[in-house]
């Protein structure tokens, strides 16, 4: 699956290690930076990655910060993006299920990378119901950013 991905200072740590696993799980990773633990502000890179999804040349995101908060709070400003912040398995794959999220947020602060595979796995692995009840409610969250 083509992703893309970024962090902010605090969530850079994880990143690498994230990568490499999404490499070795044949996805094609989309690094939108940051690239070093020098300070940034995380709606700049969030802009970054929902851009890339929005764009369709990944077809989902993932955000990591220091508690994911911001990260998950940013990416929900932007039209089109349902972000979640998942730190643990059965939300990232409910997400997806239930709300077709498209952006996962993670807190480099809160999980390491053993927790974070198990929640990417859950969450790369999980796709949006076919059951009328989602996909309607997806389509009022749609109607909510029109207003
Ligand atoms: O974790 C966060 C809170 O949502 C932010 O995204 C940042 O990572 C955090 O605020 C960074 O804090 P710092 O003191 O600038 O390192």
């Amino acid at each position: 699956m083509p992703l893309a991905i970024g962090c902010d200072h605090a969530g850079f740590p994880l990143k690498g290690p994230v990568i490499a696993l999404l490499k070795s799980w044949g996805h094609t990773v989309r690094d939108c930076g940051t690239f070093s633990e020098d300070p940034v502000d995380f709606p700049d890179i969030a802009k970054k990655v929902c851009d890339e999804v929005l764009a369709g040349r990944a077809q989902r995101g993932i955000l990591v910060c220091g508690t994911g908060v911001g990260a998950c709070i940013a990416g929900n400003k932007v039209r089109g993006i349902r972000a979640a912040l998942c730190h643990d398995t059965y939300s990232a794959h409910q997400c997806v299920e239930h709300d077709d999220v498209n952006l996962l947020c993670m807190g480099a602060w809160i999980i390491g990378p053993k927790v974070a595979e198990e929640v990417l796995s859950a969450y790369l692995n999980a796709r949006f119901s076919t059951s009328e009840e989602f996909r309607r409610r997806v389509r009022k969250l749609g109607e909510m950013e029109k207003q």
